[in-house]
């Protein structure tokens, strides 16, 4: 592991990491994906409907998809969203739906979730769930570039300042494009979940961040939140990496 003070470009501590970084007396955890299915399945309450989403996506990819977002990342997701209170939402990278489906879920019936792809392919999947779920009034589809959608929203003077929360897990290299956009759509006390601030461990990685295009971008826009005065910043190592960024 590379020293962490040597990094001019975010913020850092500089107080010893063994002493504050270490966990001490950790079971080794060998059985980790049995544990996993446990705490997705017996610890948190997954529908049936979701689970056949996940499954039907993994039979179209003929192998588990690397781009679904985790079970038990988007049962947390949700139930921040709903612990918030929030009515309208910004989702950046649909594919076949599941978290856009699990946000519908803690969204009230007039709730709304602008929900942005490219892949009409793709979303067709979770659309035919949105619906069998009975949630697919709670979500605006539209099939553009993320940056073209929030340039729209925010021609319009009124959408600023009013999105309760925003999720970003669409195209890795637009990740520090995307993020003063959605925080000037946020209301101050809103929150930007930003998926995949891990990439794999290749974020700890000085030589990854510097060039990896994707891991450098994604490294961009934790920075770009890191030192910002504007927000307060907290990330999880959760499934790839969750960063949550809440607007003052
Ligand atoms: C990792 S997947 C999203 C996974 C989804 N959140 C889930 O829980 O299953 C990334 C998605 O971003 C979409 N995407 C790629 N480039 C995009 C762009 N420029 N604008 C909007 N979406 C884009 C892809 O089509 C893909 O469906």
């Amino acid at each position: 592991m590379e020293d962490l003070n040597k990094d001019k470009s975010a913020h850092k501590n500089t107080v010893s990491k063994d002493m504050v970084m270490k966990k001490y007396g950790e079971a080794p955890h060998e059985n980790r994906e049995e544990v996993q299915d446990f705490v997705n399945l017996r610890m948190n309450k997954v529908s049936s409907l979701k689970l056949r989403l996940r499954q039907e996506t993994h039979e179209k990819f003929l192998r588990p998809s690397v781009m679904l977002t985790g079970v038990d990342q988007c049962e947390h997701m949700k139930f921040i969203v709903k612990l918030a209170n929030a009515k309208k939402g910004i989702e950046l990278g649909v594919f076949t739906g599941y978290s856009a489906l699990s946000f519908a879920e803690a969204l009230p019936e007039d709730g709304l979730l602008i929900a942005i792809d490219v892949s009409k392919e793709w979303t067709d999947i979770g659309m035919k769930y949105w619906k069998e779920a009975g949630v697919d009034h709670k979500i605006q589809l539209r099939l553009e570039g993320g940056i073209i959608v929030l340039d729209e929203l925010l021609a319009d003077e009124n959408n600023k300042n009013t999105f309760d929360f925003a999720f970003i897990d669409a195209d890795k290299n637009n990740y520090p494009n995307y993020y003063d956009r959605i925080i000037q759509l946020l209301r101050s006390g809103g929150f930007l979940m930003i998926d995949n601030t891990i990439w794999n461990g290749k974020i700890a990685d000085e030589e990854q961040r510097t060039n990896d295009q994707e891991t450098a971008h994604i490294w961009q826009i934790v920075d770009l939140a890191m030192n910002d005065e504007r927000v307060e910043v907290h990330t999880i190592y959760l499934s790839d990496g969750l960063t949550i960024v809440k607007k003052k």
